[in-house]
């Protein structure tokens, strides 16, 4: 789905744009006023709306309230404005326009923005029932493919929150199995840990009042998930092991073997190499559940997933919200490209949903991100080792420089966007550049 919505009412501008875009390859239809267009997109999708603000009857500025109100989703919109709609047009980036260009426009930059969104919504709705884009995560997809209908037992290693139990997922989905059991190893009660994994008959302690299926026998049929089962006392581990070789359980308390068909899913962030060494895991359980083993990279060993994760969490939250996502400032997707994600995946999920919840504006700067309420220009000035000759105003001036020239890049240096983002006025933004030697570049406006 990668068609436009044009809304223009001027018949010249209308054909000139909706020719441009047909010799550029973007399907498109003209609208020549938002009450036509709006029936369209209630009902027809979009990639992208381009729209202008005045137009006779509904504005394009209230059709987009409109459809805020009544639709969880909208294409992003990119505005058309006339110089006197300048205010208006930042009022509806900060409601989640994802853009606005101002006339005359220079027609490469509207094909470059509408290019740019409508490829990245269609690479992403494409990928959205991915792990990732990574080459090592394509090739853990394939594995996963190759294992699904199998029912060999399967080792997931990897660092925290590098998404060890969305992977035990992927698999059970893929196998078409039910049901899905996860439990955490680490969590279990030593006591109660043997009747929790493989049952007990009633009667079989005190407090045993009922017979009692273990997950074993839950999940039987399906698939048995068993978190960081590193973390599995020793005289547990033997009982697993039984376990895995006979493929059935004897209930706490019981004598009968019960036959169990489930596939064992194990993960484990620690190194089961040295906690063998250690005497502390099993080396007969290690080579019985080293079957198949997945290793998932951290993070930051696979880059290119990071604005991809990003974008899926950013239209997670967009959808939990019923609004449209928040994008990323360039500045913010090198910043979080560079991050190394100790935390993995886990980490970015949840830096991604904090600035959605807090940050202001649509479009999430690395501030937002990394430090909400400071910038991270200024934080990363702060955290530099100051000069030592350098006197507190020289190095306050210097963080404020760095914080006014970054938002000024983030905003295509437009000098009354970025007073608007500071929450200071133009005439303040001015003089704090003249005072701080910042100079306009030749591409500034406004
Ligand atoms: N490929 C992915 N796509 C989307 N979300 C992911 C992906 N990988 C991980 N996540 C998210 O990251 C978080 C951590 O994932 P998960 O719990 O699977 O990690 P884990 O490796 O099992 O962590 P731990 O070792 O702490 O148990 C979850 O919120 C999960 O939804």
């Amino acid at each position: 789905m990668s068609r436009l919505c044009l809304v223009e009412d001027d018949p010249i501008m209308g054909e000139s744009l909706a020719d441009r875009f047909a010799l550029e390859g973007i399907e498109a239809q003209w609208f020549r006023s938002a009450e036509e267009a709006e029936t369209a997109l209630v009902t027809e999708p979009f990639a992208a709306v381009v729209c202008d603000i005045r137009l006779p009857g509904l504005s394009g500025d209230r059709l987009f309230e409109q459809l805020r109100r009544c639709r969880p989703v909208l294409p992003p919109f990119i505005f058309i404005t006339g110089f006197g709609d300048l205010s208006r047009a930042v009022e509806l980036l900060k409601l989640g326009a994802a853009d606005y260009m101002t006339k005359p426009f220079d027609l490469d930059r509207l094909i470059a923005r509408v290019r740019d969104i409508i490829g990245s919504a269609a690479e992403h709705s494409e990928d959205r029932d991915r792990l990732g884009i990574s080459k090592a995560m394509d090739r853990v997809e394939q594995m996963l493919a190759r294992i699904a209908p199998l029912d060999t037992t399967v080792l997931v290693r990897g660092e925290t929150g590098t998404g060890k139990e969305v992977i035990a997922r992927r698999l059970h989905q893929l196998s078409g199995r039910e049901p899905f059991v996860a439990v955490n190893c680490a969590a279990l009660v030593e006591t109660l840990a043997e009747s929790e994994l493989f049952g007990h008959e009633r009667g079989a302690f005190t407090g045993a009042t009922q017979a009692h299926a273990g997950v074993f026998e839950q999940a039987n049929g399906g698939t048995l998930f068993l978190d960081e089962v590193g973390d599995m006392p020793l005289p547990l581990q033997a009982k697993l092991l039984r376990v895995l070789q006979e493929r059935a359980v004897v209930r706490v308390g019981g004598r009968a073997p019960i036959p169990i068909s489930t596939r064992v899913v194990l993960a484990t962030h620690q190194d089961l190499e040295q906690r063998i060494a250690d005497g502390r895991f099993r080396e007969d359980l290690f080579f019985r559940i080293n079957v198949v083993e997945l290793k998932i990279p951290p993070l930051r060993e696979r880059r290119a997933d990071i604005p991809w994760l990003a974008r899926c969490f950013l239209s997670d939250c967009g959808e939990r919200r019923g609004g449209v996502p928040h994008r990323l400032a360039p500045e913010a997707k090198e910043a979080l490209c560079r991050h190394d994600w100790p935390g993995n995946v886990r980490e970015l999920r949840h830096m991604i949903e904090r600035a959605c919840i807090f940050a202001d504006a649509e479009q999430l700067s690395a501030a937002d991100l990394f430090e909400p309420g400071l910038g991270a220009d200024a934080l990363e000035a702060a955290t530099e080792e100051p000069d030592q000759a350098a006197t507190l105003d020289n190095y306050l001036a210097s963080c404020e420089r760095r914080y006014i020239e970054s938002r000024l890049e983030d905003n295509a240096g437009r000098v009354t966007v970025t007073a608007e983002v500071l929450g200071i006025s133009r005439k303040s933004l001015w003089e704090r550049m003249k005072r701080l030697g910042i100079r306009k570049t030749p591409a500034e406006r406004g």
